[in-house]
């Protein structure tokens, strides 16, 4: 049955500009008048505080109106949580701050990593707490029944929060998602509303291309080509045969090469050819990412915006010439009588998912400005949380000589002897052109056995030390109706936010038995154990899962959990494996990611997160490890 107060956000603004009002106040605040003027500082502090107190009417009028939406609310589905008729409104615990309905939304935007440790004072209560960011009520939920409950809730939806990524990441105009926000229908198969018009249900078969990523025919390929233009790129830059390569930065080396090899997979190499800098560009875009989702307005902050416009708009240059060459094609297809091509890659769009995406989107008439900004966000998927986690595992592991040669012999294992490699042939450039300058070695032949390889224990307990360590998210659920949340209620529209970092450094959780160290530190020993077989007089590892889905969810859950999950697992694997086993590494020191004419500043402390990046999914390192190396084959 339809639902009478969906989000109720038909005219919401993006977040952004939500927030600017109690932001915009509390700067005002700060700045005051210069010449010490007190009168007009308090004035002012007056003028705030009235502001405060209407803003909590406002608030309490609107809570109320909640409230009685919830006992209208009765005669609809009622899912495991909806609220029921004379429930008593019991709202959630408010987190504490200094002045009511600024500082937690400031300290979100500005300070998430503080804001949530400040916060989880009061979820150390209670599982659920809240604030406001400006209007919009938001609800932090934690504790595995909730967060379970929450993913499996009919009663929410992640459309609220996909919104904020298509308008604010990819830059769609008001008219490129008006059929959006125009679609109450949902991202499942079954519609939610009687409206089952498949052509005007924009998130359920934007959901259906983002599961396509998903399926093991497409993680194959884009496992396969990642592997062929990563190996291609070690091959091409560093040299083998006994020299040490000096001043090696992993993470710089990563965010090229890695990064190289992954659009490549993806969207082909095109992109790569004709977008000058295409990557270095990609990272500018990546460091301005959360502030165009949770940050200033435009008038406020305008860099992210010009940044994201004008990447955007170079690739939408590059997209009207590929679809031109791929319409060609089609034609001359055609004209012979021959079958659609439907390749599982090719350079122009990279993998299939891509042409399906950008296809997706100009046909439904996104600007060339939002159907760039949607390739250049799916990279955004894949780069930004990889290649950071892989640089966090290399990190560890060169700090870690045995454990180094301990993961190198496992991977081992799993090579093989590679007798060609069939479907990508010759076809198309390679994504760097060629002519590196360690270029003077043939093409390996040694491979690894991908299913191998993403089932070798230690590698994987390596793998999900770094994705608990080093994932921070807030996984955002709208709420749809008045439902209730472990005893409490909760308004529809809220904003239901459960943070992936709370659970993923939990004690209770990682660090359950006596000898374990804490959940902050890095132990792959949490997730191994030794078995004995009968077969054989030597015990073996093995991986064991330590947390149940709702204690770790660093790809969130439910019907909109992150369809990269699987790729993500075999790309990082992958790269760590071919980087342990091909190289000699040792630490030479800590250095600053900025660059002064090609030289590293030396750092005195190691890399911590770089907190800027909290709430982004994968949070990069602040500092970069220096190594030295040698390729060994
Ligand atoms: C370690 C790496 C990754 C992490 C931690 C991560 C995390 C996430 C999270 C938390 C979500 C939201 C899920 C939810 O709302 O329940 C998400 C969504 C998504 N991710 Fe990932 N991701 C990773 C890698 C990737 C990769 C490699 C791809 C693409 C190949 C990808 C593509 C996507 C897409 C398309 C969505 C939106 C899905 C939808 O709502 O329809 N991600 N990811």
């Amino acid at each position: 049955m339809p639902s009478t107060q969906q989000s109720g956000d038909d005219k919401a603004p993006s977040l952004a500009d939500m927030v600017f009002e109690t932001v915009n106040r509390h700067m005002n605040m700060y700045k005051g008048p210069d010449d010490g003027i007190s009168v007009a500082r308090s004035v002012l502090l007056l003028l705030l505080l009235v502001a405060a107190i209407l803003f909590s009417l406002v608030i309490w009028i609107r809570g109320g109106k909640a409230k009685g939406q919830g006992r209208e609310s009765d005669t609809e589905d009622v899912g495991v949580s909806t609220t029921k008729r004379n429930q008593k409104w019991n709202a959630p615990p408010a987190i504490p701050e200094t002045i009511p309905f600024i500082s937690n939304a400031i300290a979100y935007i500005t300070r998430p990593k503080a804001f949530l440790e400040r916060a989880a004072k009061t979820l150390s209560r209670t599982n659920l707490a809240t604030f406001h960011l400006g209007p919009i009520p938001v609800t932090l939920v934690t504790g595995s029944a909730q967060v379970q409950s929450l993913f499996r809730s009919q009663d929410v939806s992640a459309e609220r929060f996909l919104l904020l990524i298509l308008e604010n990441l990819r830059g769609m105009s008001k008219s490129d998602v008006a059929g959006f926000k125009a679609d109450r229908t949902g991202r499942r198969r079954i519609p939610r509303t009687d409206d089952d018009d498949n052509s005007k249900r924009l998130w359920y078969r934007q959901a259906e291309i983002h599961e396509f990523i998903a399926r093991p025919e497409v993680t194959a390929t884009l496992a396969r080509t990642f592997t062929r233009f990563f190996s291609a790129a070690i091959e091409e830059t560093q040299p083998l045969g006994g020299d040490w390569v000096e001043d090696v930065r992993i993470f710089a080396f990563l965010k090229h090469e890695m990064g190289t090899a992954a659009v490549a997979s993806l969207s082909g190499t095109e992109v790569l050819r004709r977008v000058p800098n295409y990557v270095k560009r990609f990272w500018e875009f990546d460091s301005v990412g959360l502030r165009l989702v949770w940050g200033l307005p435009r008038f406020l902050d305008p860099e992210p915006v010009r940044v994201r416009n004008a990447f955007h708009d170079d690739v939408a240059d590059f997209l009207d010439e590929a679809f031109k060459q791929w319409d060609a094609k089609k034609k001359e297809r055609e004209g012979r009588n021959e079958k659609e091509e439907d390749p599982d890659w090719e350079p122009i769009f990279g993998n299939r998912f891509t042409r399906l995406a950008q296809t997706f989107v100009r046909d439904i008439g996104v600007s060339r400005r939002g159907q760039a900004g949607t390739l250049n966000t799916h990279v955004l998927g894949i780069n930004s949380n990889t290649i950071p986690l892989t640089a966090w595992a290399l990190f560890e592991l060169v700090k870690r000589p045995d454990l180094f040669a301990a993961v190198r012999e496992e991977a081992n294992t799993a090579l093989i002897h590679d007798h060609g490699e069939e479907g990508m042939g010759e076809e198309g450039p390679q994504p760097r052109g060629g002519g590196g300058r360690g270029n003077h070695s043939r093409p390996s032949r040694r491979q690894f056995d991908l299913k191998k390889l993403v089932s070798l224990p230690l590698l994987q307990a390596v793998y999900t030390e770094v994705l608990r360590l080093h994932v921070a998210i807030y996984v955002t659920r709208q709420a749809l109706r008045p439902t209730t949340i472990a005893g409490y209620s909760v308004a529809a529209g809220t904003l239901l936010q459960t943070p992936t970092s709370l659970a993923g450094r939990d004690d209770a959780v990682w660090a359950r038995k006596p000898n374990y160290p804490p959940a902050s530190e890095f132990w792959p020993g949490r997730h191994l154990r030794e078995a004995r077989s009968p077969t054989s007089s030597s015990p073996r590892l093995e991986f064991v899962p330590s947390a149940r889905s709702a204690d770790f969810f660093p790809f969130g859950g439910g019907p909109s959990i992150c369809p990269g999950r699987h790729f993500a697992k075999q790309e990082i694997m992958l790269a760590v494996a071919m980087l342990v086993s091909r190289f000699d590494m040792e630490f030479v020191d800590w250095v600053y990611h900025d660059d002064h004419n090609g030289h590293a500043r030396t750092s005195d402390r190691e890399a911590k997160e770089d907190d800027r990046f909290f709430g982004a999914a994968s949070v990069p390192p602040d500092r970069d490890m220096r190594v030295r190396w040698r390729r060994i084959w």
